[in-house]
């Protein structure tokens, strides 16, 4: 056990501060020799849980030894402080530092501060106090500055009291009382950074190097340093400098989700006990005066009120709410209700009438409610005429005030709620079973919500030949629109993917080196005919362009045995660390190098292969994690065989949010997207009837594929057509519009430059009159590839037309870059919302879409 505890080595002040001197030998981590702990901020689970870490990695143990007394703690609330905000009182007067003000009543004041431990203060304390701990070197120093930026050595002071009452005061306490301060959280900055992407400690790594986070300075780690620079981490993943400041408020949400980076390094044990002191240690607790109710700050007692009721607000963050304690509704200052709490809570102020920033006449329990509120109580049938006020109570029963009989129950009705969930309008918990009989829907307003209801799913068919970008497409709406694009468990078993078809690529890379060796010998061959008559067996020298040394040959030869033998999968995942070096060193050889300079010979190499090539190394180990970008260039991600659903709807742009939701209903809607495998629509396509009810066909054509031959000598564009004719002639998709995508705009503005778009039989006739200056965009020319794509537009549209009537929609598309899909999945919103609009289902007056025709460029 390295760790020795000296009676002589533990310090105590009267703030509680102790440290363990660790006399063993030296230690693998930075902790320094001398920890002071405040005893008062470290849970009991705290300072047990790096027991048993420590035994797994030879950390010094610090255990508590003297029973404190926290009562000394105890502080008015206005007196306590976290040490990493700033303060701004209310009021401007007496701004005292805290220096000044606190000399004379140290011991009282240092004792009363149960959150500050990082101010001043502790500076004059220290110099009374020779023996204190606090004048060891150590780097965290909560005590001396820590929690506080530094500035050309000298402590910055980020506190500062304005007008503290003295305890003896009661009528400048009381004063105080009423002017309550507001506290702004501040992020503390890492003590160093590196370079971009780096470990913050080894100065190692990039950007794509897997690192564990400091939940109060954001400083990164990588594995290597992780449990160096955060030590036991009794609150939680923090770097040991940061040990008792609060944590960046932005990071709440991700208090005790443990990284696998930690499950990788630690045990299960360890994992849970850090995890459940990050959670609950006090530092990390959200603190009460960041909470404002009603326009007032929380007092402690009343943040526990509100945490601990039965219906608590969700995800409480710093920041301003209004709360309507009779009904219950809850929603951020100036805002529309967005959850229904447990009523009659004794926090916060009274409500305002302003705290929701309505301005409709109509007051529900004292607040003037918002518009979409009154569109919802309009059509849920309550009368609103008269500016009327309502009294509301928690099951949602309302009378008008003044007058004793119930008139109904808002939330009554299925319909009411559908409408409310479509409106982003909360709801209570609890189904209000006991409504009364009210019939409170109009015929109008029943229709509607029968509307809407038809309406909350419009599906989405995504159809095109293998290579046209659907399942790439398909990925950039998941990213776009879906909070948690990739589950673990799919980013798990995309990996496998991913590092298969790393090998993938090098072995397409491998055989195309041999045969263009091969290609290079042949073309040597008479010269070498003759050198061999003269030096003998000098042919088994020759070297090529594409030759590479026996080491590396001899795994080349391997693999690709392995990868005939259809054995790849089996040297996986154990392999994979070994063989990275090869992977990267074959990529960085020059003879694989000129290969890759000739990969449009290789017919099946993708573009893609390049972007995982040149990070073998990292997408090899056995850790990788797959980004939202690795997972998007993948191959083999999104079934080939089966159907791919996508369940989405828009987000609203910042300019919607402060709109009334009931003048962007569309973007509220659901859609989902159904990607089918271009091989599923054949004669027998088992999914037909599913498609009946699908609202329209987005078909995706890869426009670089001109030039392009399938397996049997077939142009890939002449396919897509092929397949194009035989979907849109199709009886089940006889009455559903079409949306063309026309996709890899970029690569076909790179090729057409260099291969002529007449390649393609059915384009025989393009013949574009081009400008010199055409590739300049600014003098208004449209460059050759706008000018193809067009051309290819018009191909399609007349092809349908003549096949169908009807007008096609066309749109072209970069599926790799997020804007252009977004963009086009837009135009498809559009599409329906104009188709829906032709079918005039919408109605009377309070149709709630646009009669407006929608405008594309097609
Ligand atoms: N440069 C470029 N590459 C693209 C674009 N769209 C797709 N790709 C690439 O083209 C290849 C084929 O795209 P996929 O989305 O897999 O095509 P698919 O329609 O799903 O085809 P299958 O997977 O064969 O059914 C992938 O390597 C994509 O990264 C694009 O707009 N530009
Ligand atoms: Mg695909």
């Amino acid at each position: 056990m390295p760790l020795k505890m000296k009676p002589d080595s533990i310090h105590e002040d009267d703030d509680c501060l102790f440290a363990v001197e660790y006399d063993g030998p030296p230690l693998p981590y930075d902790i320094p020799r001398a920890v002071p702990i405040n005893m008062d901020r470290i849970p009991v689970a705290a300072v047990v849980s790096p027991v048993c870490i420590s035994a797994a990695m030879s950390f010094p143990v610090i255990q508590p030894i003297l029973s404190i007394d926290s009562t000394k703690k105890q502080l008015s609330r206005e007196k306590m402080v976290s040490p990493t905000s700033v303060i701004e009182h209310v009021s401007d007067s007496t701004a005292v530092s805290p220096t000044e003000e606190v000399s004379g009543e140290l011991e009282e004041t240092t004792r009363g501060l149960a959150f500050c431990d990082s101010f001043e203060v502790s500076e004059e304390k220290e110099s009374l106090d020779n023996e204190s701990v606090l004048s060891m070197d150590y780097p965290s120093s909560r005590v001396t500055g820590d929690c506080v930026s530094e500035t050309g050595g000298k402590k910055q002071q980020v506190v500062t009291f304005l007008g503290i009452a003295s305890d003896d005061d009661d009528d400048e306490e009381e004063d105080c009382i009423q002017k309550r301060t507001r506290v702004v959280p501040v992020k503390k900055q890492p003590q160093t950074k590196g370079k971009k992407g780096s470990c913050y400690r080894c100065f190692k790594g990039n950007r794509f190097t897997e690192k564990e986070v400091c939940l109060v300075c954001d400083a990164k780690y990588c594995s290597s340093c992780v449990l160096r620079a955060m030590g036991s981490m009794p609150e939680g993943r923090k770097c040991v400098s940061c040990i008792g400041c609060p944590i960046d408020e932005s990071k709440r949400g991700s208090l005790g989700k443990c990284s696998r980076m930690l499950k990788r390094l630690l045990n299960d044990l360890e994992v849970k006990q850090i995890m459940k002191t990050e959670r609950f240690c006090e530092a990390n607790q959200l603190p009460a005066e960041y909470v404002y109710v009603n326009g007032q700050p929380l007092y402690p007692e009343e943040l526990v009120a509100l945490q601990t009721c039965a219906n608590p607000p969700k995800k409480l963050k710093p920041g301003d709410y209004w709360y309507d304690k009779v009904s219950g509704l809850w929603g951020k200052e100036g805002e529309k209700p967005y959850q229904i709490i447990s009523p009659h809570l004794n926090v916060g102020g009274p409500i305002s009438a302003e705290a929701s920033n309505g301005n409709t006449q109509v007051f529900i329990n004292g607040r003037e409610i918002t518009k979409v509120e009154l569109r919802m109580l309009q059509l849920a049938g309550v009368q609103c005429a008269g500016n009327p006020h309502f009294w509301v109570n928690e099951d949602g029963s309302y009378q008008e005030e003044g007058q004793k009989n119930t008139k109904g129950y808002i939330w009554g009705k299925a319909g009411t709620k559908l409408l409310c969930a479509v409106l982003s309008l909360p709801v209570p918990s609890k189904s209000i079973s006991n409504a009364s009989g009210d019939q409170l829907h109009s015929a109008n307003s029943r229709s509607i919500l029968d509307h809407l209801e038809h309406r909350t799913l419009q599906k989405i068919l995504l159809v095109g030949n293998s290579g046209s970008g659907t399942s790439t497409i398909f990925k950039q709406a998941k990213i776009l629109y879906k909070d948690i694009p990739f589950l673990e468990d799919e980013r798990e078993n995309i990996k496998v993917i991913i590092q298969t078809n790393v090998y993938g690529y090098l072995g397409m890379l491998l055989e195309g080196r041999e045969r263009f060796e091969e290609e290079a010998l042949g073309v040597m061959n008479a010269k070498q005919s003759l050198i061999e008559d003269e030096e003998g067996d000098a042919k088994s020298n020759i070297k090529t362009l594409y030759s590479i040394g026996p080491r590396l040959k001899a795994f080349s030869d391997w693999l690709l045995k392995t990868m005939a033998a259809g054995n790849l999968g089996v040297i996986f995942p154990a392999a994979s660390r070994e063989y990275a070096p090869l992977v990267e060193e074959l990529w960085r050889d020059a003879a694989i190098q000129a290969t890759y300079k000739r990969r449009s010979e290789l017919g099946l190499l993708p573009s893609v292969a390049s972007y995982f090539l040149e990070r073998a190394i990292d997408v090899l180990t056995p850790d990788y994690e797959p980004s939202d970008l690795d997972i998007l260039y993948a191959e083999g991600v999104t079934s080939s065989s089966g159907l791919a659903c996508l369940d989405f709807s828009f987000p609203q742009t910042a300019a919607e949010e402060n709109l009334d939701p009931s003048d962007h209903l569309d973007s509220l809607l659901r859609y989902q997207l159904i990607r089918v495998p271009s091989r599923g629509l054949g004669e027998n396509c088992k999914w037909i009837d599913m498609f009946e009810d699908v609202g329209m066909v987005v078909f995706v054509v890869s426009m670089s594929d001109y030039d392009q031959v399938s397996e049997d000598g077939t142009n890939k564009m002449l396919l897509a057509k092929k397949l194009f004719e035989s979907i849109i002639t199709h009886p089940i998709f006889e009455q559903m519009d079409f949306l063309l995508i026309l996709n890899k705009y970029d690569l076909l503005e790179e090729k057409v430059e260099r291969v002529p778009l007449t390649r393609c039989e059915w384009f025989q006739d393009f013949n574009p009159v081009v400008s010199r200056h055409r590739s300049n965009n600014n003098n208004g020319n449209p460059t050759l590839g706008q000018l193809a794509f067009h051309y290819m537009a018009v191909k399609f549209k007349r092809f349908y037309s003549s096949l169908t009537g009807k007008k096609l929609f066309v749109s072209s598309s970069k599926s790799l870059d997020p804007n252009s899909v977004d963009a086009s999945l837009k135009l498809a919103m559009e599409i329906l919302k104009w188709s829906e609009e032709r079918a005039n289902i919408c109605m009377s007056e309070y149709s709630m879409y646009s009669t407006e025709p929608s405008s594309f460029s097609n």
